[in-house]
């Protein structure tokens, strides 16, 4: 019996220069968005010591870590804000003047060529850690909805490029789109976490942000044992 393989793939992979002619994926720096975690009402960095290295920056020092992050050739972030000023709702993100608004401003006049692509949800802003508005023990759905709505106009106003809602609510993209486009955001485009899971993977996270959370978000967030309804949230 001849066992001598006619098709001899590992030819493809002989060689360094066969492997780079053949390469299908790449990994660029443009793949890539920057978290960045500002806080309000603080003057010095404060190391997040669930992940090693990053810290929070003070809100005064957003627009030269910006630029610092520009020069390094970074040209997406994603700023998640660290609020001193909770509420049940979170509307702190709806306000003009709010953590979030101030962020997105001083990022685009830092620098208006970076793309600025804001976490859309609630955990950082409520009292209660929650991804939105609470009712007899659940976060509400549609109240929650209609606030990640005026949520989403108020960072367009802001200057946003994209918005990355991440709370989970059933028909959230949609109700943002047809807010943005209400409002004249025709333009601001729509990254959306459509399938979160509930994970301890979250943990570092949630320390970072100092969310106000006790419990989970089981309730809201994707079990990772049926893909069944992970397909259909999609
Ligand atoms: N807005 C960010 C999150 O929702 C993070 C997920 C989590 O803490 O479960």
């Amino acid at each position: 019996m001849n066992i001598t393989p006619l098709r001899r793939l590992r030819r493809l992979r002989s060689s360094e220069v066969m492997r780079d002619l053949l390469r299908e994926s790449h990994l660029l720096l443009n793949d890539l968005i920057h978290p960045i975690f500002i806080e309000e009402q603080i003057d010095q960095v404060v190391p997040i010591s669930t992940l090693p290295g990053i810290n929070r920056i003070p809100e005064g020092c957003l627009a030269d870590e910006v630029k610092q992050l520009y020069a390094l050739g970074i040209r997406y972030v994603m700023p998640f804000g660290i609020s001193h000023t909770k509420d049940a709702q979170g509307s702190d993100t709806w306000n003009d003047n709010g953590l979030l608004a101030r962020m997105v401003k001083t990022i685009k006049s830092a620098v208006p060529e970076m793309m600025v692509i804001p976490d859309i949800c609630f955990c950082e802003y409520t009292d209660h850690g929650h991804c939105g508005v609470m009712q007899n023990n659940k976060v509400c759905n549609d109240i929650t909805v209609e606030n990640l709505v005026k949520q989403s106009v108020t960072a367009a106003k802001a200057g946003a490029d994209m918005l990355a809602p991440s709370a989970m609510m059933d028909g959230q993209v949609k109700a943002i789109r047809l807010g943005l486009d209400a409002a004249g955001f025709q333009d601001v485009a729509i990254l959306a976490h459509s399938a979160k899971f509930a994970s301890s993977f979250y943990g570092p996270f949630r320390a970072a942000v100092d969310s106000e959370l006790s419990g989970d978000r089981k309730g809201y967030q994707l079990v990772f044992w049926s893909s069944t309804t992970g397909h259909l949230t999609l």
